[in-house]
């Protein structure tokens, strides 16, 4: 027997009726009968709603809820990623308080060696092809840098790793450490142009694979060491660093456990050696969640058990493992641009990417790509660059010049 949704439109259609006034978000609703709502001048996104039951996922609009339907396919949108997500931020703020912010301090995610492979795992095993359809073609899976705002995606992946690698003035025949080395692309960098010693380790089986393929073809076979090891396993004993690196890495780590990656790493350097901590933080000085729900959706279909330190918390645990801060960036404004184009990308290889994912996959990474963008532009989140030094009280145990001018090359001006 065929259910009667008359009555539900009836009332949904009084209910847009009345809401529409107090609305502009340039949204059009087209329900399943065809009947159109505008709830802003101009749209630029439509959202096709299949039946009654995709109305859950508006009740209330967090983004988590919502994205939830479009990846389970409740309901089509139509417009660009970066204009749907927007629009959908501003929905979720008419209904939903900025809730959540706490929600990690109540909740800590549970880290262990098992727990974090499995994860790494969900996300960076999706496949190499995948990644390489809309990463640039080093497959840096990170913030770039641009140093004037102009670079292409391609210019300022490879800007970063050097902006990275001259902050820690590595010198050839020094022994890198890359904590989190993705597919390669840092500690070939750190190889060919620096002419360093390299480990980097991974996680993830198809960087591990991918990024020997690449190390071997590139001839740098006797200078590049990649792993496929968890940083914790990493024994002091087999010598220690003249220089760390960890980049996009320490998201993974858990907030709980930052004392002890800061100790390892202090661990693994030699007195007077530099690291280069990069990452995500959150924008909550008590390093609270993403809000209006973005969090919940990452950690059920991205990141699980990712979380975020606010960077005081990351400075104070650095320091607790003997790490003196010499150098914190922000580069909040380079991850909404680096982010912005890995969405851009996405878009323009939505067929391609269709053909390798599945269609969930697929909704789910549109819509996490384009979301991230739009939460470092709002400042929901942030990220930092810190230098650090095992340094000490000795002079001579700080190998750092007395102005940064040594970390702008090409620059005239600092
Ligand atoms: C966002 S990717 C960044 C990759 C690379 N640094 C880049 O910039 O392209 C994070 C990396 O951290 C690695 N990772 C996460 N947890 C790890 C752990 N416990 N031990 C070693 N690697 C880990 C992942 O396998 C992945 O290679």
């Amino acid at each position: 027997m065929a259910v009667s949704v008359k009555p539900e439109l009836d009332l949904l259609t009084r209910l847009l009726a009345r809401l529409q006034p107090h609305f502009d978000i340039p949204l059009r609703l087209v329900l399943w009968n065809g009947a159109q709502h505008d709830l802003g001048t101009d749209p630029l996104v439509t959202v096709q709603l299949s039946g009654p039951r995709a109305l859950r996922h508006f009740l209330p609009p967090s983004l988590d809820n919502l994205a939830e339907g479009y990846v389970n396919g409740q309901f089509d949108v139509l417009g660009r990623a970066q204009d749907i997500v927007d629009v959908a931020s501003r929905l979720a703020e008419t209904g939903v308080p900025m809730r959540g912010r706490f929600g990690r301090l109540f909740n800590p995610a549970r880290h262990d060696r098992t727990r974090d492979a499995r994860a790494i795992e969900q996300h960076y095993d999706v496949s190499n092809d995948f990644y390489r359809l809309w990463l640039d073609e080093a497959m840096v899976y990170s913030c770039a840098y641009f140093p004037s705002g102009t670079e292409t995606l391609a210019a300022a992946q490879t800007a970063k790793l050097d902006h990275i690698l001259v902050k820690l003035m590595l010198q050839p025949g020094e022994r890198l450490l890359d904590i989190g080395c993705g597919w390669g692309a840092l500690a070939m960098r750190a190889a060919q142009k620096f002419g360093a010693k390299v480990v980097g380790v991974t996680l993830s089986k198809n960087q591990y694979t991918l990024a020997c393929e690449r190390v071997d073809q590139a001839g740098l076979a006797g200078q590049v060491e990649i792993r496929l090891q968890d940083y914790r396993d990493i024994d002091e004993r087999d010598g220690l660093f003249d220089k760390i690196t960890s980049v996009g890495m320490f998201e993974h780590v858990g907030l709980l456990h930052l004392p002890s990656y800061f100790a390892k790493i202090s661990a693994l350097l030699k007195d007077g050696g530099l690291v280069l901590n990069h990452g995500i933080t959150s924008t909550d000085p008590d390093s609270g969640e993403c809000p209006l729900g973005a969090a919940s959706f990452i950690e059920k279909y991205v990141f699980p058990n990712g979380e975020l330190p606010h960077v005081s918390k990351a400075l104070r645990d650095m320091q607790s493992a003997g790490l003196e801060a010499l150098d914190v960036e922000c580069l909040r404004r380079h991850y909404a641009r680096t982010l912005a184009l890995w969405s851009d990308n996405f878009e323009s290889q939505s067929d391609a990417i269709r053909s390798v994912v599945s269609e969930t996959t697929y909704r789910v990474w549109r819509i996490y790509l384009a979301g991230c963008a739009h939460a470092f532009a709002q400042n929901w989140v942030s990220i930092y660059q810190v230098l650090a030094c095992k340094a000490g009280t000795s002079e001579a145990l700080n190998p750092t010049p007395w102005s940064r001018a040594y970390m702008y090359p090409n620059s005239q001006s600092h």
